[in-house]
C-alpha cells in the first residue's frame, strides 16, 4: 500500500530547517504533500512590526515548487485557512488539508511535539512523525528570522528563496560618469556580484554604436539587461549592483536615434529597484571609443535630460558627485543608511 504523508507550514519565510524536514520526510513516504497553510490576514499580522515584510503566498508557493521540482512524488499545495477572526482554526484547517490531499493520510510530519495531541485528534488514522524536534540540524525558527531579519540568518535561507530578498541597487548616469567603476567597486566591497551595462556589450558586438544602432536595438538591450539582472540576482549575496536600467536606454534612444519609445517606458514601469544612485557628470571625461558627447556643456544638457526622464518615470534617486573617492564613500554611506545588515 502506498504511504501518504504531509508536512505543513506557513514558511514565513522558508528556511533550511524546513528544507531539511521536507527532504527527510520525502524519503519516508511514497507520496509527500507539502502544504502551505496561508491566510493573508494572519500572515500580515504576524509580520507586522517584525523585520520581515509580509511575503505573498504565491512567492512562498514558488519557493516550495522550485525546491521540490525534481521530486515527482512530492506535491506542493496551498490551503487558505483563515476563517473569521480566530488566529488559526485547526479543525477548519484540517478539513481543508484533507480536501486538498484527497486521499487517506498515513503520516503527518512536523518538528513540534506540542502539535502531537492536536494531530492525534485531527488525523487519528495517521502517525505523527517528528523530524529533528530539537532543531539540531538547523537551530533556527521562522519567528527568529522575522525578529532579526533575513540578512541576520542569511546562511539559513535556502537558495530558492534568496533572490526574493536581494536588494537591488541601480547606478544611473550619462556617458563617462564613472558608473561601471562604481558598480564594480561596490560589488567587490559588498562581496557580491554585479550587472554590467548590457548596451555596451551589445554595441561592442556591433563593433561600436556610432551611427549604426537601430531603433529596434533598444528594446533588445533593455530586455537583455533585465535577463542579466535576473541571472545575477540568483547568485548575489544580499545585495546586487546594476549598471543602468531602461530609462537610461530610453535616454540613448532619444540621443542617438531621436526616438522616445513606449516599450522602454513599459519596461521601466515594471522595474523594481530598492535604491537608485545617480552619478553627476563631474568626473573627467574618458573616451573609450564608444562615447561621443564629451563637451562639458553637452554633458550637462544630457544630464538634465536624463534626470527629466527619470522624473517622468517616477524614479527617485540619490545624487552622487565629487571625486571617485567621495563617490565611493557617499554610496557606502547611503547604502548603510537604507539597508540593515547587508
Ligand atoms: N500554529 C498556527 O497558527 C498554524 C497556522 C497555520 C497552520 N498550522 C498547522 O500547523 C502545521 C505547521 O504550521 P506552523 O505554523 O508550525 O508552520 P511553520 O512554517 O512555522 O513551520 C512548519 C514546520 O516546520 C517545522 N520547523 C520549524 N523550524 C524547524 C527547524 N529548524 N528544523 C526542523 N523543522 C522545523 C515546524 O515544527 C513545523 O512543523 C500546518 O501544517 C498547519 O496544519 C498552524
Amino acid at each position: 500500500m502506498r504511504k501518504i504523508g504531509f508536512y505543513g507550514g506557513k514558511f514565513l519565510p522558508l528556511h533550511q530547517g524546513h528544507v531539511y524536514a521536507i527532504i527527510k520526510a520525502s524519503t519516508m513516504v511514497d507520496e509527500l504533500y507539502v502544504v502551505l497553510s496561508q491566510s493573508e490576514k494572519r500572515d500580515q499580522a504576524l509580520c507586522k512590526g517584525s523585520k520581515l515584510p509580509y511575503i505573498p503566498s504565491r512567492i512562498r508557493l514558488r519557493w516550495l515548487s522550485q525546491l521540490t521540482k525534481e521530486m515527482p512524488h512530492v506535491k506542493v499545495v496551498e490551503v487558505e485557512d483563515h476563517d473569521g477572526d480566530e488566529d488559526y482554526n485547526w479543525n477548519e484547517g484540517a478539513l481543508k488539508i484533507r480536501e486538498v490531499i484527497g486521499q487517506g493520510i498515513d503520516v503527518v510530519f512536523s518538528s513540534e511535539i506540542d502539535y502531537d495531541p492536536i494531530f492525534k485528534e485531527l488525523y487519528p488514522e495517521a502517525k505523527h512523525m517528528l523530524i529533528d524536534e530539537k532543531r539540531e540540524q538547523y537551530p533556527i525558527s521562522a519567528t527568529e528570522i522575522r525578529n532579526k531579519g533575513v540578512f541576520h540568518y542569511w546562511d539559513y535561507i535556502p537558495d530558492v528563496a534568496k533572490p526574493y530578498f536581494i536588494k537591488k541597487v541601480v547606478i544611473l548616469g550619462t556617458e563617462s560618469c564613472g558608473k561601471s567603476t562604481l558598480t564594480r567597486n561596490l560589488a567587490l566591497i559588498y562581496n557580491t556580484n554585479y550587472v554590467r551595462e548590457y548596451g555596451r556589450e551589445y554595441c561592442e558586438d556591433l563593433g561600436g554604436c556610432d551611427g549604426i544602432i537601430l531603433e529596434q536595438d533598444y528594446p533588445i538591450i533593455a530586455y537583455g539587461h533585465k535577463l542579466k539582472e535576473y541571472e545575477a540576482i540568483k547568485q548575489a549575496n544580499k545585495i546586487v549592483f546594476i549598471d543602468t536600467e531602461a530609462v537610461v536606454t530610453q535616454f540613448y534612444s532619444e540621443l542617438y536615434n531621436q526616438k522616445h519609445q513606449q516599450v522602454l517606458n513599459e519596461i521601466a514601469r515594471i522595474q523594481q529597484y530598492h535604491l537608485c544612485l545617480f552619478l553627476e557628470p563631474d568626473v573627467k571625461w574618458v573616451d573609450d571609443g564608444l562615447r561621443v558627447h564629451g563637451e562639458q556643456l553637452v554633458r550637462e544638457e544630457n544630464n538634465q535630460r536624463l534626470k527629466e526622464l527619470l522624473k517622468e518615470n517616477g524614479i527617485e534617486f540619490v545624487r552622487i558627485s565629487g571625486t571617485y573617492q567621495e563617490r565611493l564613500e557617499k554610496a557606502i554611506e547611503v547604502i548603510g543608511g537604507v539597508f540593515e545588515g547587508v
